[in-house]
């Protein structure tokens, strides 16, 4: 017998992890995940989940079929349901008023259009995608204009998930956030969320807030934590002039309870699909408010990601003697992490692409990213396809393994931290490079003592930097 039925519309990379996690902790709710893409449910239906995500396989495998279900029957499961989630993507606005920050809730507010349209008995609708402040208003008066006289509730409770640590996140959250209106009914819904929630989380990891509050913690989370990555980066190129170590910063400063060891990982750059996007829609909120200088402040921390972007392509070429024309470069990694296959504004696409204006002969290699998946984002983040590089098929190399990137290669450039990165045969690689052999580590994961005593010139970001 089942209890309650829940709908969540998007099966994405926030939709799929975090139903299959309620299905498998609620055995009596019914949880369906449903899009337009068909094939996108087909894969969710399949052996080869449209995702890569360590632990999703299984608990997808322990209740598909039981009490979760992927469809495209949109209208069918939203009228059944009692709670639907919305949890589409909400990308920056590519045209129009805000264009280059703000995003674009187009499929929320469609959501909620079709959410009125179906629905025949009162429901709770709840954004999980992450929004502006005050959306929960515009998906309210959305929903308030169904003509069967319905009554919604809108809750909002943000996702805290990370990419390639999704399950863990979602089974031991540090905290689920439940936004709702302060009215009697409002409580109600939320504290019908609370219960779902309740059946693994503990009470005291359950935040209950008012709607702004809600909707603005997730940008604000995002915000703080691109903010330290920016601002270790910005460390990091002070480093590599003055000799000190940005590894041994990160500890001495991390080991202060009030600043904390996490996040302070010194990278080539944050990528993925929320920080860049989360952020400046921050900086256009703070903008629309007429806060100019709150704007600058949050927009800044993008800034300086750019600089370590161009910053580690800058430092590759005058390295190799200021020019790259015609150089095999091996790229290991293109994921914007480790242990997911997800590409969205990842590093490596940007130090790829100015690469490929040095005119260098790029050969990648990732265990989780496909070559379709690269030139996909080639094109919609950086548009570089064949249009405007009619030789990036020629140029653009895409390896079997990493052995084979750097057969040959004048230098190495590690840009994702894979764990097999940290272990290869760097020997063996070694022999088979051109001289001088080059590394440039990316993400600060190999023993840069032991590959000098092989043979390598080393680069990692942050790191005393020999002058040559
Ligand atoms: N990716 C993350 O790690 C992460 C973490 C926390 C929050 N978020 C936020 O969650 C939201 C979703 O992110 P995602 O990464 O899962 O996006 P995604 O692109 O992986 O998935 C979104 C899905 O929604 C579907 N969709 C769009 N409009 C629809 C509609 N009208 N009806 C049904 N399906 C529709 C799309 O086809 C797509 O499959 C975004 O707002 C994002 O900022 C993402
Ligand atoms: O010390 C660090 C930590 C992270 N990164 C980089 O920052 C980016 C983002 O990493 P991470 O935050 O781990 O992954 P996401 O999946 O983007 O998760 C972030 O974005 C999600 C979407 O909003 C939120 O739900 C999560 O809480 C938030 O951590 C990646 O490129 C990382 O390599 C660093 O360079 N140094």
């Amino acid at each position: 017998m089942t209890s309650l039925k829940i709908c969540c519309m998007g099966a994405g990379y926030v939709g799929g992890p975090t139903m299959a996690v309620i299905a498998s902790n609620c055995p009596d709710i019914r949880v369906t995940v449903v899009d337009l893409n068909a094939a996108q449910i087909a894969a969710w239906n399949s052996s080869s989940l449209p995702i890569y995500e360590p632990g999703l396989q299984a608990v997808v495998e322990s209740c598909r079929g039981k009490n979760l279900f992927f469809s495209t029957d949109i209208e069918k499961e939203i009228e059944e349901a009692d709670i639907v989630f919305i949890s589409v993507n909400t990308p920056t606005k590519t045209q129009g008023i805000g264009a280059g920050r703000a995003a674009n809730i187009k499929n929320c507010e469609l959501c909620a259009r079709t959410i009125a349209k179906v629905s025949t008995s009162n429901k709770i609708v709840v954004e999980k995608s992450t929004v502006p402040v005050r959306t929960a208003d515009a998906v309210r008066r959305v929903l308030a204009c169904n003509d069967k006289g319905l009554t919604f509730q809108v809750l909002s409770n943000p996702e805290f998930l990370a990419e390639g640590t999704a399950i863990d996140d979602l089974q031991r959250p540090s905290r689920v956030l439940i936004g709702g209106e302060e009215t009697p009914g409002g409580q109600e819904a939320i504290q019908k969320l609370v219960s779902v929630y309740a059946n693994w989380v503990p009470a005291a990891q359950i935040i209950t807030t008012n709607l702004w509050s809600s909707e603005l913690s997730k940008l604000v989370a995002n915000a703080f934590l691109a903010q330290r990555v920016s601002s270790i980066n910005s460390i990091s190129a002070l480093c590599e002039s003055t000799g000190a170590d940005v590894s041994e910063i990160s500890r001495a400063i991390g080991s202060d309870p009030r600043i904390g060891p996490k996040f302070l990982q010194s990278s080539v750059g944050f990528g993925g699909s929320c920080f860049q996007k989360d952020i400046l829609n921050l900086v256009y909120l703070c903008e629309s408010y007429g806060l100019n200088e709150c704007a600058e402040y949050w927009h800044q921390v993008i800034k300086m990601n750019e600089y370590q972007k161009s910053r580690f392509t800058k430092k590759m070429v005058e390295r190799m003697f200021n020019t790259a024309t015609g150089k095999k470069i091996a790229v290991l990694g293109f994921a914007f992490k480790k242990d997911t296959g997800d590409t969205r504004e990842t590093a490596s696409a940007f130090v790829c692409r100015d690469l490929l204006a040095e005119r260098a002969k790029i050969h990648v290699y990732d265990p989780q990213v496909k070559r379709e998946q690269m030139m996909l984002e080639f094109d919609y983040t950086l548009n570089v396809n064949t249009t405007t590089e009619p030789d990036l098929e020629k140029l653009i190399t895409t390896s079997p393994s990493a052995y084979d990137a750097c057969d040959g290669a004048h230098a190495i450039a590690i840009l994702t931290e894979w764990d097999e990165f940290k272990t290869l045969d760097y020997q063996r690689i070694y022999e088979k490079m051109s001289k001088p052999a080059f590394i440039f580590d990316g993400r600060n994961i190999v023993d840069q003592a032991a590959l000098r005593k092989i043979g390598f010139e080393v680069y990692a970001i942050g790191k005393p930097w020999p002058s040559v």
